[in-house]
């Protein structure tokens, strides 16, 4: 039977604002899918008026919308299928009457957690994969955003190799204006890594807020340990509580992937050998003997900064937007 709520979802997909789609995803997920039979096929709430065309309540996968395994931006020949993200797989999605490309990530109705959707509907800045839509279709949970047609960075690496310099620090500046904000309303991306950093023709983007938390005051203490193993800041790992600085650690030990094509570590303590890292990360001073040997001195300096083990006396995003290393004089453009 319906709740009172799901009534007004009952009329299918319409347009509606984020205050809407937040309630949205709080009734997807308290929602058994049991409950699933009785709905309309497609349920949702979308943002996105310009790009999205419904039609009479309906907005049909495969009709209104098409979905594309998404041909991998560079040759390597993944299985189509943009690389799991917490709990999604990204597909390329286009609006048969608009044209509009953008992303489709789907997430199983059991598998979806409100957190997916929450910082992305409420928090957006043009370094921020845009949300466009939620839309609950065949058990899965369709999140519509901005789609990097670039790819990830990780991507590039893995097919273009090592980034040089100039590339870096334009990756970098779109990453901290994207971190700046973030942080500066107290949100921890928790994930900063080559494969939650896409590419457009004009900027880069951050995706993937399934691990993206919101401290209630200086410190965030967790539950679980959260991030990717070699990205992850020693502070992290001691799971004492952690802040914003988190973040800033990991994009020193992203830029380093950068530069060299591999994250830190690995080839100093080979992934064969060390199942994990986090004793290393706990042990060893930061990563700096994995700094690429061609690396600036500025950029050397930037790094000591970012990958300070100390949270406290580690840059801050803001800080590090000033430094030389990102603000190269006009002569060396
Ligand atoms: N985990 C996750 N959550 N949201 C996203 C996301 C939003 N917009 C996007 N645009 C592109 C890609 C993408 C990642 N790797 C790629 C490799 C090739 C081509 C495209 C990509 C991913 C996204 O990803």
């Amino acid at each position: 039977v319906l709740g009172s709520e799901q009534k007004d979802y009952a009329n299918g997909v319409r347009y509606g604002t984020v205050t809407e789609v937040l309630s949205f995803v709080n009734l997807l997920s308290s929602m058994q899918t049991a409950a699933l039979p009785n709905l309309p096929e497609e349920m949702g709430v979308l943002l996105n008026k310009k790009d999205m065309a419904v039609k009479k309540g309906r907005y049909q996968i495969n009709m209104d919308v098409l979905l594309f395994p998404w041909k991998l931006t560079y040759k390597n020949h993944g299985s189509g299928l943009v690389p799991k993200g917490s709990f999604g797989k990204v597909h390329l999605a286009q609006d048969t009457t608009t044209r509009k490309r953008m992303a489709c990530k789907l997430i199983p109705m059991e598998n979806f957690k409100a957190a997916d959707v929450e910082f992305q509907a409420r928090f957006r800045h043009e370094n921020i994969a845009e949300l466009y839509g939620v839309l609950l279709w065949n058990q899965s949970i369709h999140l519509f955003m901005e789609a990097g047609e670039g790819g990830s960075v990780l991507e590039k690496l893995d097919s273009c190799g090592p980034m040089r310099e100039f590339e870096i620090i334009w990756v970098t500046k779109q990453v901290l204006r994207g971190l700046e904000y973030l942080h500066s309303h107290n949100v921890i991306h928790h994930d900063i890594k080559p494969s939650n950093i896409v590419l457009m023709s004009d900027k880069a983007v951050l995706v993937d807020f399934g691990l993206t938390v919101q401290m209630t005051d200086d410190v965030y203490i967790p539950r679980d340990l959260r991030g990717t193993e070699m990205y992850m800041s020693p502070e992290l790992v001691l799971c004492r509580g952690h802040s914003t600085k988190t973040d800033i650690y990991s994009l020193g030990t992203t830029i380093i992937h950068m530069q060299t094509g591999s994250p830190p570590w690995v080839r100093r303590y080979p992934r064969t050998a060390y199942p994990s890292y986090l004793y290393i990360i706990h042990k060893q001073a930061p990563p700096m003997e994995d700094i690429a040997e061609d690396c600036s001195p500025v950029m050397r300096s930037f790094l000591e900064r970012a990958l300070e083990r100390n949270p406290a006396l580690r840059s801050s995003a803001s800080e590090l937007l000033k430094d030389d290393a990102i603000n190269p004089p006009r002569e060396d453009q």
